[in-house]
């Protein structure tokens, strides 16, 4: 019997939630399904019904709920917000845990290391870099174990059996294709519990290519498994197939059955099928276990107290990660009508911002075959909502389109919109600062921004001084955090310049720094020797940017000889035009080295030492709990991904390339891989698997062929590039700035190089709905 005190705060509490949010705090067992609208607060009403939820099941520290969120840094940010509301009930905090999914899988895999088969002192996770050089050498047994397949791809279409186009394939297929391609099907497969055998068994009944590809799909698969398996070594699906293995003993399943009341996900849209079968499995009733004395199971499917929060239309993993917002809308169809409740009001953004957002969502809807979205409008919360400051008052117009010349025009627009913003702020006194952010598709497109804004001659005044800003340019710190690899990268090739593998690294580093053009990098590497010394018979080189690709090259090598190895790493840096930050961290890295490998300061020892840094990832920490406050403070411009932007806002968000090209992007193919489709209508091998094993997974009655299947990775593409520019509009609190300029860069590489392009068509269509 609740003490009456804390009944009156349990309905203050349910009082304080909109009318959404109190499906939340009203679920009383089973399962239930809440898609949310961005702005909504979704943690908030998740948080407040975990409370009241403790307390009217009298949770604690054997019976517990556990809330699952995606990041580490939302897990620390939903547990203080529970606490709080518990400290308030006077409620134990054990009744509770917060965890990341993969955090549970291995709480619960490593608990029985004998069932699941993960023992934490015999076992060790990959690093995603280990996990890329895992795939690379699976490829090369691969090619080993079905020479005849590899044979085949290497013909590909129209071959003449020339042999410098032959060692060209051989470059293309070994380096980029197939780890592609392995990376592709052993995550799709293996997040989706399907071995080697089940692509195998796909590609029996997919329609016949010549490649064979779900064989070769399962091939990689096969031997990236073996190679787990001899090292020690678990990946991150791994840990989830562990936890579920663990959970198919009746007596480890029925104990955490009965430790785990319900469980609450957020995020539910990025979930893949094995995660939600984990999840699935933990929010069941206890079945009876054999050993308690009851050896028949109940035929009936256990109730499972399983609350889904997700925005379907905030799904932008789908082309890289496993996950589909296909999954969560078959929850929540499956448990519509009672079992679903939506939150439909949200406190965020201005009435101007949220009109943006719906009609972009309706439009997009109606102009696709296959709807990206789920049709779920953003409404103002009434005048009394509990929220300070609720759908405030715009900023200028709320929403600001511009068509500028071209590109640095666009930044000059911005620089200058940024500063009336801050004047204008500045004469109300009293409040502070507002918060800003700049959100680019890819991080070239902030660091051009980033050159210009910092630059008064090119934008036109000085910004720091005028603003008073500081900028914040969250990709500046993740190229930091690249040092050390493309240090390692730079060695390798310096050490065995003869390796086509190493003067890939090489060039492939020297392209993202923009030190040469991007180019196909296959016919410098397939035969070192000549690109780098070319004898007096061999063919010149054709092109300037191969040219300077070469001069880049031996300048690298030449330092071998002019430099002693500690003044390598800082030579390196300067010639990779490091800023200061990076310079400091690559110093930082020498300083490191030298200290390592005092006894042995040859080149081999300084690799080995760089190796061991890059592999254990742990030069610099990984992302702080606060990570997101950072990017939110005041007094600063940040500028950051679409992607990193989601789950956070600001006052005024500035949407600066808003062009066709990237957004929502054209299917493309990169031509040195050309040769593996028909001329008229070439193919991305991972794509086509992609599609194909997705076909299988969400239950479609027939696989796609290779023509198919491209085309479907084109809809799932342009699909998510729309959400994507969704979840950035909705970041959105009081100005929503967009832009894109008449002359685009062609390439994103080469921002120097413009052409005429169109705007994205979602723009051109907001141009009009504001008229
Ligand atoms: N019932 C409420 N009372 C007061 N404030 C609320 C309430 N619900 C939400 N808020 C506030 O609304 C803001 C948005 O909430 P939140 O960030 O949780 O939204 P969200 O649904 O997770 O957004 P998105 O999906 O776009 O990332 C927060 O500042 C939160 O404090």
């Amino acid at each position: 019997m609740p003490i009456p005190d804390r009944t009156l705060h349990l309905q203050l509490l349910r009082d304080s939630l909109r009318p959404g949010q109190r499906r939340l705090a009203d679920w009383r067992g089973g399962p239930l399904a809440v898609s949310a609208v961005p702005g909504s607060g979704k943690s908030t009403g998740m948080a407040a019904g975990a409370a009241i939820a403790i307390a009217h099941f009298q949770l604690h520290g054997r019976k517990q709920l556990v809330l699952v969120t995606f990041t580490r840094s939302a897990a620390a940010h939903i547990k203080a917000k529970v606490r709080h509301h518990l400290k308030a009930l006077k409620l134990p905090y054990n009744s509770f845990i917060v965890q990341t999914l993969h955090g549970l899988a291995l709480n619960i895999a490593t608990h029985t290391p004998e069932i699941s088969g993960i023992d934490l002192e015999t076992t060790t996770l990959v690093s995603p870099n280990q996990s890329n050089r895992l795939i690379r050498t699976a490829v090369e047994a691969w090619i080993h174990e079905a020479p005849d397949l590899y044979q085949r791809l290497l013909a590909g279409h129209s071959f003449d059996g020339e042999a410098t186009e032959r060692l060209r394939r051989q470059s293309v297929l070994r380096t980029e294709v197939l780890p592609a391609l392995a990376y592709t099907a052993i995550h799709e497969a293996k997040s989706s519990g399907l071995q080697p055998e089940n692509l195998r068994h796909i590609g029996q009944n997919a329609p016949a290519n010549p490649y064979q590809l779900l064989d070769v799909a399962a091939g990689l698969y096969g031997q990236y498994q073996t190679l787990l398996n001899q090292r020690g070594l678990i990946d991150y699906d791994d840990m989830i197939l562990a936890a579920l293995r663990a959970l198919e003993d009746p007596d480890v399943c029925h104990r955490w059955q009965t430790q785990f009341f319900a469980v609450f996900e957020d995020e539910a849209q990025d979930s893949s099928p094995l995660q939600t079968q984990l999840l699935e499995k933990l929010a069941a009733a206890p079945a009876p276990a054999p050993s308690h004395g009851d050896a028949t199971p109940s035929p009936d499917t256990p109730t499972k107290n399983l609350v889904r929060v997700g925005d379907p239309n905030q799904a932008i993993n789908s082309t890289f990660t496993p996950a589909d917002p296909v999954f969560f809308n078959q929850f929540c169809d499956a448990n519509r009508p009672d079992r679903l409740a939506t939150i439909a009001q949200a406190g965020r953004s201005t009435e101007a911002i949220m009109a943006a957002a719906n009609h972009m969502l309706q439009w997009v809807n109606q102009r696709l075959a296959e709807p990206p979205f789920r049709d779920q409008a953003i409404l103002p919360v009434p005048p009394n909502d509990p929220q300070p400051n609720a759908n405030p008052a715009p900023l200028g117009q709320g929403v600001e389109l511009l068509k500028p010349y071209d590109v640095t025009q666009s930044v000059q627009r911005l620089g200058q919109r940024v500063k009336t913003l801050i004047n204008d702020w500045k004469q109300l006194k009293d409040e502070a600062l507002p918060t800003l952010a700049v959100l680019v598709r890819e991080n070239r497109q902030g660091r051009f921004l980033r050159e210009i804004l910092e630059d008064p001659q090119r934008l036109g005044f000085d910004f720091i001084k005028d603003t008073g800003l500081k900028i914040y340019d969250v990709g500046s710190r993740d190229r930091n955090n690249q040092v050390p690899l493309e240090m390692l990268r730079l060695m390798q090739f310096i050490e065995r310049p003869h390796s086509p593998d190493y003067l890939k690294g090489a060039l492939r580093v020297l392209v993202d720094r923009q030190r040469i053009p991007t180019q196909d990098l296959n016919p410098l590497t397939t035969n070192p020797e000549q690109f780098l010394y070319p004898g007096p018979l061999d063919p010149p080189l054709k092109t300037e940017p191969a040219i300077s690709a070469r001069r880049y090259c031996t300048s690298l090598l030449r330092a071998r000889f002019d430099l002693p190895p500690y003044h390598l790493l800082p030579f390196l840096g300067t010639t990779l035009n490091y800023n200061q930050s990076e310079l400091a961290t690559a110093d930082k890295l020498a300083a490191r080295i030298a200290q390592q490998t005092s006894e042995d300061s040859s080149l081999s020892t300084m690799i080995g030492a760089l190796q061991e840094i890059v592999s254990a990832e742990r030069f610099d920490a990984i992302e702080a709990e606060d990570a997101e406050a950072q990017y939110t403070r005041p007094g600063q411009l940040t500028i950051i991904t679409m992607h990193k932007a989601k789950g956070l806002d600001w006052d005024a968000v500035f949407l600066p390339f808003l062009h066709a090209k990237l957004i929502p992007g054209q299917p493309w193919v990169p031509p040195q891989t050309e040769f593996l489709g028909p001329a008229a209508n070439p193919v991305s091998l991972p794509d086509v698997v992609r599609a194909q094993i997705r076909a299988h997974v969400h239950g479609r009655t027939t696989i796609p062929n290779m023509a198919a299947a491209g085309q479907r990775a084109t809809q799932l593409k342009q699909a998510e590039e729309y959400r994507l520019l969704y979840v950035a509009m909705t970041r959105a609190k009081r100005l929503l700035w967009m832009s894109a300029a008449q002359q685009s860069p062609f390439a994103w590489s080469n921002p120097d190089n413009l052409h005429a392009g169109e705007p994205c068509p979602v723009f051109s269509e907001l141009e009009r709905f504001i008229e």
